[in-house]
């Protein structure tokens, strides 16, 4: 089966490194747009070929991503004709499978993604709404697969993927802390990352919980306990928990003022 996608940024040139450096990858469609990375992936490997339009992917290809910013969506899906047979899955965050049947009146079958840039690298896990043999098939080759039971929880999911900035942002504050301590940033910087890189090793268990895992890098009266309540208490998980409600709000078109 030949993948097409549209709209090639950062999470497209992931999804296709990580697919064109499977055991036996197929053949790509890049959309035109994007054109620097959708230029180097085809020199990069010889299974991806950059198609003169959107339509041209559309055309060529059974599975079609779509990894346009959701705002540039209706733009694109009211420029292109999308057959019934085809299969139209959009990693678009907040754009509703309601929204998205809207703008397709040939009634493909329609599927919501949550890809993550560890796809590369094959250790992903990619949220995939609502089930879809094929489209699970084609992220599975990239690491694990969840499908939620309804698109609210695909919302939920969506939300917290939102953090991951905020969890770097977290090591570049802890980085400058540091400096501002007279560590040479340089050598702050690689101490951070890794202390990160040992936890990612933690996380890699699936035999301990999170609560476990906090518990582990504890002492009970220690530094990482003092540490946690200091600044991870109920208040700030509160205002966490908004911001997270804030993000599903905004998917759902609630504008932000009328939350409460
Ligand atoms: N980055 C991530 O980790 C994740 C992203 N997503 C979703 O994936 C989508 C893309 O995100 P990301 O890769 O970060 O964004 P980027 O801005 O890196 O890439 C978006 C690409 O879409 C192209 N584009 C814009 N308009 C059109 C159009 N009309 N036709 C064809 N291509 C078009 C842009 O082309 P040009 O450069 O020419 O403007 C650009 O190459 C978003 O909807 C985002 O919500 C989902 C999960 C994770």
């Amino acid at each position: 089966m030949r993948i097409g996608i549209i709209g090639v940024g950062a999470i497209a040139e992931a999804i296709v490194d990580g697919l064109a450096t499977t055991e036996q990858p197929g053949e790509i469609s890049l959309s035109p747009r994007g054109a620097r990375t959708a230029g180097a992936l085809a020199a990069r490997y010889g299974t991806v070929r950059v198609e003169p339009s959107n339509q041209a992917v559309v055309d060529r290809c059974e599975l079609v991503l779509l990894t346009v910013p959701p705002g540039a969506i209706t733009a694109v899906l009211e420029g292109l004709c999308v057959p019934a047979d085809r299969v139209l899955v959009s990693a678009a965050a907040g754009v509703s499978l309601a929204n998205l049947k809207q703008l397709l009146p040939n009634h493909p079958q329609v599927m919501r993604v949550i890809p993550l840039p560890a796809v590369r690298a094959h250790r992903g896990v990619t949220v995939i709404f609502p089930d879809h043999r094929t489209s699970k098939e084609v992220f599975a080759s990239l690491g694990e697969v969840l499908v939620p039971v309804d698109e609210d929880r695909f919302e939920a999911l969506s939300a917290a993927t939102a953090t991951l900035s905020s969890q770097l942002g977290l090591l570049a504050a802890i980085a400058d802390w540091l400096s501002g301590r007279g560590l040479e940033p340089a050598v702050a910087e690689g101490f951070v990352r890794g202390m990160a890189l040992g936890l990612g090793e933690s996380l890699a268990d699936p035999g301990r919980s999170l609560a476990v895992l906090v518990g582990d890098h504890e002492t009970p009266g220690g530094i990482n306990e003092l540490v946690r309540h200091a600044w991870l208490g109920p208040a700030d998980r509160a205002r966490l928990a908004a911001a997270l409600d804030q993000v599903v709000a905004r998917s759902r078109g609630v504008p932000h003022n009328s939350l409460g």
